[in-house]
């Protein structure tokens, strides 16, 4: 696949709708969510609410769902069934422009650092320049590898790239699929740090991880999937201390679910 084309299958697809105002801290919802695949029901009727003023963590065994509806919330597929709200409104393309996400396994073009991140700002109409961007690059420790080839760098230095392009699009709404995975420590704790300043600011974050010690650190709801359902939706606190459903209470004494 060229490049472009590679990138823009990150970037969700514009839905045509009225634009909407005021987007600040709100909620994200979904109703009914469902999404099958050659007759292979993968997320089954999910509804929920996630406050736009929590960090939500989203766990769950391998294989329960957990990035399919990351890519549901982000637009990249489309649900078999059911809607995702922002703010009570269905998600239009003014919505779309304020999310971003990162991947596991970070989709890069092949050029610098800096002109991945100019690229991506281009598609949304957000042509920078290399002083405008320093700040971005300073914050995820990149500056020294601005000019280097984005393929090129270390799985860690290619995960805290993807992590400023989203940033560098100021998103609204940050969907995080294990941004840490295969990271040595200061790397997550410079990835943590800034997902946590990214809250502070406003931004809804959805977080999906299997390290049970970043989601206590990070957590302030918890939304548990198990063989594309909701198990339980608790506050953070509560889930660790007591979760409420069976499937969480074997997960995280590290029973094997089925
Ligand atoms: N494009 C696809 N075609 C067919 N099946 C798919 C597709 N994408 C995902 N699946 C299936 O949907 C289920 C959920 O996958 P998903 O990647 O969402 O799991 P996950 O909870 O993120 O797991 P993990 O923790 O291992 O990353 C899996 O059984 C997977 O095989």
């Amino acid at each position: 696949m060229h490049d472009a084309a590679a990138l823009r299958e990150v970037l969700p697809r514009a839905v045509p709708r009225r634009a909407i105002s005021n987007v600040g801290h709100h909620t994200l919802s979904v109703r009914n969510l469902s999404f099958a695949i050659d007759g292979h029901k993968i997320l089954k009727n999910i509804s929920f609410d996630l406050p736009g003023d929590e960090l939500t963590v989203l766990m769950g065994p391998n294989g329960a769902g957990k990035s399919v509806l990351l890519r549901l919330l982000h637009g990249l597929i489309a649900p078999s069934n059911g809607t995702i709200l922002w703010n009570g409104e269905p998600i239009d393309r003014s919505i779309r422009k304020i999310q971003a996400m990162v991947f596991q396994k970070p989709v890069l073009l092949r050029r610098s650092v800096l002109s991945n991140l100019r690229f991506v700002m281009g598609l949304r109409g957000l042509a920078k320049s290399r002083s405008e961007l320093q700040p971005i690059l300073k914050r995820l420790h990149l500056e020294a590898l601005a000019d280097r080839p984005a393929r090129l760098l270390s799985g860690g230095e290619q995960q805290r790239l993807a992590l400023a392009r989203a940033l560098a699009l100021k998103p609204k709404i940050l969907f995080l699929d294990e941004p840490c995975a295969n990271l040595d420590p200061a790397s997550v704790q410079l990835i943590e740090d800034t997902i946590k300043q990214e809250k502070v600011q406003g931004t809804k974050i959805i977080l999906v991880t299997h390290d049970i010690l970043q989601a206590r650190r990070l957590a302030e709801q918890l939304v548990f999937l198990h063989r594309g359902e909701v198990a339980e939706i608790t506050p953070a606190d509560i889930f660790f201390d007591a979760p409420t459903s069976k499937e969480a209470r074997a997960y995280l004494d590290g029973r094997i679910l089925i």
